[in-house]
């Protein structure tokens, strides 16, 4: 109803008999009813408007992390070591993106896509990297890892402290994948499985298989010691060809699966870490969906890399093996280093190819895949010339 048969119906109440005011009164409430009905379609225009709104940002959001790196740094607290020898604090959060250092020649400044400080919790860090998780189960590949020198904080960060008090992101991971594969079991039935390896000496070894059971089949000539290669399939999904794929039901078994894996690991102390891992340590998780409505399959997946230390061979006082070790840990994280490189830059040729661990990480970097690397830091100035490095 418009205004001119507002002035109309007051008209008709103007001439004052009783059945006139009656209509008048029932069209003045018919009026209210009509502007109360054009009200609320105007609010569901806009809810409409503004679903359609987030919605678009989201798949933006969900489209513009495809292919990407982001990278989060993490800055340790100062341990005793550090403080024993007295060494002063030169590195700093200087806000929720940035970093700053004091170096010789004054200070610089870094960004992240985000920082964690010393104070920040293992909560707060798997957080911002849950939502990766969701991801996984909608069929993306996800590869998150931990880069720095030794002693930086990449395994607490990766796998928590050693009783598990303060549980980092591969455990936290694990929780994840089954409590979203659980909220969503009315539409979808899942199959989580994993295969778990260590690069050692440029050699991929199946973790499933313990060092003495690897170490025996060598000195049988009989027995086929199994050899774990990186392989293709047509449509590019890598897989490890002569590593076992293990089943896992929930979380528990799942990290029950870990724990296995991390007891045949190689591990030795060195002059920075008093326990230090000398090799890469490799988690897929392989999460199959089925739609129970239209039987539709699609498969993500979860690479979670805890890389060996990235450290001058002098500084950890590295000897024969050690420093043939170094020399083949600085080797794949220098061609790691080189990938990342090339898809920031978006080089045409991305070299995957130089280093088993970029070929075993290749269809969870660049393409559609999703990369988190979080780079730890010390923030002592003994290892500054590491942490500049790192940053850089
Ligand atoms: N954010 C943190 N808060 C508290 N303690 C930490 C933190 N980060 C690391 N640490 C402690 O510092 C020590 C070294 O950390 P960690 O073993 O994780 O280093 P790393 O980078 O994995 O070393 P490596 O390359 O030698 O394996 C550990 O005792 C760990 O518990």
């Amino acid at each position: 109803m418009n205004d001119c048969e507002t002035l109309d119906l007051e008209d008709i109440l103007g001439q004052g008999t009783d059945g006139v005011k009656n209509i008048g009164q029932q069209l003045l409430l018919l009026q209210d009813q009509l502007k109360q009905e054009k009200e609320e379609k105007r609010k569901i225009v806009e809810n409409y408007t503004l679903e359609r709104t987030l919605r678009k940002k989201y798949y933006n959001m969900v489209e513009d992390m495809k292919g990407k790196i982001r990278v989060f740094c993490r800055l340790r607290p100062m341990n005793r070591n550090e403080a024993g020898q007295g060494g002063a604090t030169v590195v700093g959060k200087v806000d929720d993106y940035s970093v700053s250092v004091e170096t010789p020649r004054g200070l610089r400044e870094f960004q992240f896509d985000k920082v964690f400080g010393a104070e920040d919790s293992q909560e707060e860090v798997f957080q911002d990297t849950s939502r990766l998780i969701q991801s996984v189960i909608d069929g993306y590949n996800v590869c998150i890892f931990a880069y720095g020198q030794t002693g930086s904080g990449k395994t607490f960060t990766m796998v928590g402290d050693k009783d598990q008090r303060n549980p980092g992101i591969m455990p936290r991971s694990f929780n994840a994948i089954f409590d979203i594969t659980r909220e969503n079991s009315s539409k979808f039935e899942f199959k989580v499985s994993a295969y778990m390896l260590e690069l050692y000496n440029d050699r991929l070894q199946d973790l499933f298989v313990s060092q003495a059971a690897e170490a025996q089949a060598q000195t049988q000539p009989s027995s086929q010691t199994r050899r774990v290669e990186i392989k293709r399939t047509r449509k590019g999904v890598v897989f490890a060809q002569g590593a076992e794929t293990k089943e896992a039901s929930s979380a528990q078994e799942l990290y029950a699966l870990f724990q296995q894996a991390c007891a045949n690991r190689h591990i030795a102390a060195t002059k920075m870490n008093v326990e230090s891992s000398r090799s890469h340590l490799i988690i897929v998780i392989m999460v199959e969906s089925r739609n129970l409505t239209n039987g539709s399959i699609s498969t993500g997946k979860l690479s979670l890399v805890d890389l060996a230390g990235s450290e001058r061979a002098a500084k950890t006082g590295a000897k024969d093996h050690q420093l043939k070790e170094a020399n083949s840990i600085n080797k794949s994280l220098s061609a790691l280093g080189d990938v990342i490189s090339a898809l920031s830059a978006d080089l045409p040729h991305v070299p995957y190819r130089n280093s088993k661990l970029t070929q075993v990480m290749q269809d969870s970097l660049g393409g559609n895949a999703k990369t988190l690397m979080i780079v730890n830091i010390s923030p002592s100035e003994s290892n500054l010339d590491e942490t500049l490095t790192s940053l850089m």
